[in-house]
């Protein structure tokens, strides 16, 4: 069997557009410009390159990048603070924090510094909740991205068996969620797990998002599954080993071209989305009192 590739590329490049086209009609109706911060803490270059990659995509999808960059020694109380700025700042509707954050940071208390209703990255736990019990709201920008994925190339959820590899707060975890939320049984595993191998041997689905490059080998997936490799290992290599995997599975993702630009495809619609929903509930000036 030789798989078919689930190309991210060209469905993240419409979604970037339809964010451009809504960013425009959202300026034009109502002055209000949209706007991402992006939270940079420490100089770990392939952070700083993702972090570029998002302004860019920003720029040329018409909403304003805002850039905020902290050194490596910040603290948690000093990143708080800044989050809690860009969270009380009526001028900015989206807060990105870049993951990971330096060891001595906690956090967990750092994203949820970040107002729920400017969390168009899904990293607090009002996100997390949400995405949990399939209520709407903000998604993990990656695990999002998965789904649309897999909904874009008609793969079953209902009831296929999703094993996730990895239980980051930023993609393992969350990914699980949403795929629970869309009725698949769910098996989550872990550096901890006993007998991995077996186990992604009776998934329909696989995520991998384990950051090892080529960790996931042919010969443990079932013939016919689907693929998704989340992985962003230095010199774009996958966590899946890809020439084995295309070999067994049906559907697999390609590194690069799969999963990475969904990612920032969904930051920059939920950046709109955040923007809009702001812009309705401002408070509207009173006429004669200007
Ligand atoms: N706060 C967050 N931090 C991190 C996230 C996240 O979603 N939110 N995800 C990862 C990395 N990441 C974004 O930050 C990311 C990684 C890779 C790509 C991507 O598009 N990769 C391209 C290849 C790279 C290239 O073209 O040079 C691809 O796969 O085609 C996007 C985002 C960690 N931290």
């Amino acid at each position: 069997m030789t798989a078919e590739l689930m190309i991210g590329t060209e469905l993240a490049a419409e979604m970037v557009a339809n964010a451009a086209t809504r960013a425009g009609r959202l300026r034009a109706e109502t002055g209000v410009q949209p706007c991402l911060a992006t939270v940079l803490v420490g100089d770990d270059p392939a952070s700083a390159t993702y972090v570029r990659m998002k302004q860019n995509r920003c720029r040329k999808a018409g909403i304003e990048s805002r850039s905020v960059v902290l050194p490596a020694a910040t603290t948690t109380a000093e990143l708080v603070a800044e989050l809690a700025k860009l969270s009380n700042d009526p001028s900015v509707h989206g807060i990105l924090l870049q993951h990971p954050v330096p060891g001595q940071i906690d956090e967990r208390a750092a994203f949820e510094a970040i107002d729920p209703g400017k969390d168009v990255d899904g990293v607090t736990m009002h996100a997390f909740a949400a995405m949990a019990f399939g209520e709407p709201g903000f998604r993990s920008c990656t695990p999002g991205g998965i789904l649309r994925l897999l909904q874009a190339y008609d793969v079953p959820l209902s009831g296929a068996h999703a094993v996730v590899i990895g239980r980051s707060p930023i993609l393992g975890k969350p990914a699980g969620m949403l795929l629970l939320a869309s009725d698949a049984t769910v098996t989550y595993t872990h550096s901890r797990t006993v007998g991995l191998p077996d186990i992604v041997r009776t998934a329909d689905i696989v995520v991998a998002a384990v950051g090892k490059p080529n960790f996931v080998r042919g010969e443990w997936l079932k013939p016919g599954a689907v693929v998704v490799d989340a992985g962003y290992n230095e010199g774009n290599v996958g966590d899946v080993h890809f020439a084995e995997a295309t070999a067994v599975a049906r559907l697999v993702t390609p590194v690069p071209g799969g999963v990475g630009p969904m990612t920032i495809a969904l930051l920059l619609e939920q950046t709109v989305d955040a923007a809009q929903a702001q812009s309705e509930t401002a408070v509207q000036p009173v006429a004669g009192l200007a």
